[in-house]
């Protein structure tokens, strides 16, 4: 099954080698050059990720797993390989382990977690590395990361560059350092480094490090003492938890999310992708629209240097955007984000018009005017909110909604966040949807246009509670701009009265309820998004919400989560909250998760039937 394949060697199309053989996993290499990777066996090819060098009395073990050197199987077969050959040469009087490349290893290979486990190890390559005889050193540059830094913690000798980085990120992937790391590392550098870096995963730099003794290139650091236990019980301990973790959701959406920031980067658009994509040059740009988006617009376009158009319907609102311009340039400049010279010089830059004729010449149009549903994240929080809001006039409390949606994993609660952003914004992006349907409400409306509406957040507004700037809206604060979230009774009152003036009954609502419709009421509407083409891949969405909303990675995202729920669970709570709220359009079920839910189909493929093509 050889095929006629085009070798990718250094030499490219100038290789005479003449001998090609096609490498499954890394596309195909000829035989024959230093960079060989490559060993035919049969129709199977085995792909050596770690080049053997001896050079004088040193023998050269070079990871060449490109971009990050991880250690995939492959590469963990070499070093064992590697190790033994160096071992056994007499001429061998020294070991050298390096990555090639941008980077020492930057970790175990993250896509094989989810398949099945393959020797050798990482410990037991370590302990051959630590048992033999010749002095073993690890020659570290890049990102010296996880299971990276494991295998240099085996080493005898650690040097490195000033620049390189050392850490153990697994905690963002759910996980511990599985190879020796938890009893090795504190044995090198002491428990509250230790501690430190493996709870907090942060790089390390070099020079730090250093002082730390992780990179040690002076002497062998054979701690033999443990702190709690001997050695082998330690790493059997350290073994088992690595083992749970990973089997752990948890862990899997950390992973998923890893991978989903990265996935998001290679985007695709019908005119173009990532690949093809050109930066065009801009040198002038106008922005059409001087509110709160328009006017942050600027500001970025002004401190980057670029002259800017600013225009608007009429002079009231081209001056109040105006007003806006300076005052967030300013406290910009204040907060030492731009430099006062750039301050000064974005005046000049700025030139406010109400004639379209200005703009004909300009690069770039930002428009920025009339409200839209929003795109992605606030159009699947709408629901969100919405639900909260109906959660509360149905019978639970603000800080009842708030504290389960916290227990969830959110790093705050729906109800804070409306006193943060102001209970008035709420009730005024409802006031506009209303003015455009031409209805009038009032505190007695309970449907606008058919669909349910909950004047719970206008009792508020009149009543000037308007969140945390009045130091009292959904929570009292200890005073008007005040951070500190109390319950108050007054709310109580206030929701208990709006209930019995429109003879609601009130009910106990279960968390499971809250965390329900809250979630799948924006998970349907994230499906929704899916179906219309707004975002491309769920990994969209979710990348938009770790970032966005700091919704908590241990989930991966909301999309993620229903995955991990399961689509025919989270389709079949859907329908039964529409059937239960018929007059509320957010529970009208994506045509897009029916389908899924009914095939069970995996979370890579859901956009093959989003766009049809598997249908
Ligand atoms: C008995 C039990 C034994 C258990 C042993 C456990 C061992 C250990 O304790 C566990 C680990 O090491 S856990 C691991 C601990 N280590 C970590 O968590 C480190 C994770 N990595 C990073 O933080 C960053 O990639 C770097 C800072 C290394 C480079 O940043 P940058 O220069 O901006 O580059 P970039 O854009 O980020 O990545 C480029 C490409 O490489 C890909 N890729 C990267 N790492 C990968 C990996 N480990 N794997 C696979 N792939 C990985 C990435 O997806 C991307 O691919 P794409 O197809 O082009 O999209
Ligand atoms: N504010 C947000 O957080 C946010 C977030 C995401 C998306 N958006 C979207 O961005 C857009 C603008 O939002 P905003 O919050 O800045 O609105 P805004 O109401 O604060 O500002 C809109 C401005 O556009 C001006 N305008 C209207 N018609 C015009 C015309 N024909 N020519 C020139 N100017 C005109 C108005 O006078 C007003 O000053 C909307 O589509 C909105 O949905 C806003």
């Amino acid at each position: 099954m050889r095929s006629k394949v085009v070798c990718n060697c250094r030499l490219g199309s100038k290789c005479r080698t003449g001998v090609f053989i096609s490498v499954p996993l890394r596309s195909t290499f000829c035989v024959g050059t230093s960079y060989i990777l490559a060993v035919k066996v049969s129709y199977i090819v085995a792909v050596i990720m770690v080049d053997y060098k001896v050079q004088g009395s040193f023998a050269i073990l070079e990871v060449n797993n490109p971009p990050v050197n991880a250690l995939s199987h492959a590469v963990r077969s070499g070093l064992n390989d590697g190790i033994e050959k160096a071992s056994r040469d007499r001429n061998v009087k020294a070991v050298i382990v390096c990555g090639k490349g941008a980077t020492f290893p930057a970790g175990a290979d993250i896509r094989e977690f989810s398949k099945p486990k393959k020797e050798p190890w990482l410990p037991e390559i370590g302990h051959k590395m630590e048992k033999c005889e010749k002095p073993v050193i690890a020659a570290i540059h890049g990102t010296c990361l996880g299971g990276g830094l494991e295998i240099a913690l085996f080493c005898h000798y650690r040097i490195a560059l000033k620049t390189a980085r050392v850490g153990f990120p697994e905690v963002q992937l759910g996980l511990l350092p599985g190879a020796a790391g938890t009893q090795r590392l504190p044995r090198v550098a002491g428990l509250q480094v230790a501690m430190d870096m493996i709870s907090s995963g942060r790089h390390v730099l070099a020079t730090e490090a250093k002082k730390y003794g992780i990179i040690d290139e002076l002497c062998l650091k054979a701690v033999k003492a443990s702190v709690d236990f001997p050695y082998e019980k330690g790493l059997e301990m350290e073994t088992e938890f690595f083992k749970q973790l990973l089997g752990s959701g948890q862990s899997k959406a950390q992973q998923y999310a890893f991978f989903a920031e990265r996935t998001i980067a290679r985007w695709e658009m019908p005119n173009g992708n990532y690949r093809t994509a050109v930066a065009k040059p801009v040198k002038s740009t106008a922005v059409i629209g001087a509110g709160t988006m328009g006017s942050g617009i600027v500001v970025c376009l002004l401190s980057a240097g670029i002259p800017v158009y600013l225009m608007e319907q009429n002079e009231k609102f081209l001056n109040n955007g105006l007003k806006m311009i300076k005052s967030i340039m300013e406290g910009s400049v204040k907060l030492g984000k731009v430099s006062p010279e750039v301050g000064r010089k974005a005046a000049t830059l700025l030139k406010p018009t109400m004639n379209y004729n200005d703009l004909k010449d300009v690069d770039l149009i930002p428009v920025l005017v009339k409200t839209c549903r929003g795109f992605l994240a606030n159009r699947m929080h709408g629901p969100f909110g919405t639900e909260g809001t109906f959660l509360v006039e149905e019978g639970a409390l603000p800080s009842q909604v708030d504290r389960v949606m916290e227990d969830f994993g959110l790093p705050i609660g729906p109800f804070k966040v409306r006193d943060l952003s102001g209970v008035d914004i709420a009730y005024k992006i409802k006031q506009e949807v209303a003015k455009l349907l031409g209805i009038k409400t009032t505190l007695q409306t309970r449907f606008m246009n058919g669909e349910r509406y909950c004047a719970l957040n206008d009792r508020l507004f009149h009543l000037g509670r308007l969140g945390r700037k009045t130091g009292k809206g959904y929570y009292k604060y200890e005073k008007a701009g005040g951070k500190i979230a109390t319950e108050d009774s007054d709310v109580t009152d206030i929701i208990e009265k709006h209930c019995k003036e429109l003879g609601i009954q009130r009910r106990q609502i279960s968390s499971q309820e809250i965390v329900e419709r809250m979630m799948y009421s924006c998970i349907n509407e994230g499906f929704k998004i899916l179906e219309d083409g707004i975002a491309v891949r769920p990994e969209d969405i979710d990348v938009c919400y770790l970032y966005g909303f700091s919704f908590p990675r241990y989930l991966g995202g909301p999309m993620f989560y229903a995955n991990q729920i399961g689509l025919q669970r989270v389709y079949e709570r859907i329908c039964y909250y529409h059937e239960n709220f018929p007059y509320s359009p957010h529970w009208v079920p994506s045509r897009l998760l029916r389908k899924l839910a009914a095939k069970s189909v995996p979370m890579n493929e859901w956009m093959a039937y989003a766009t049809g093509s598997k249908l």
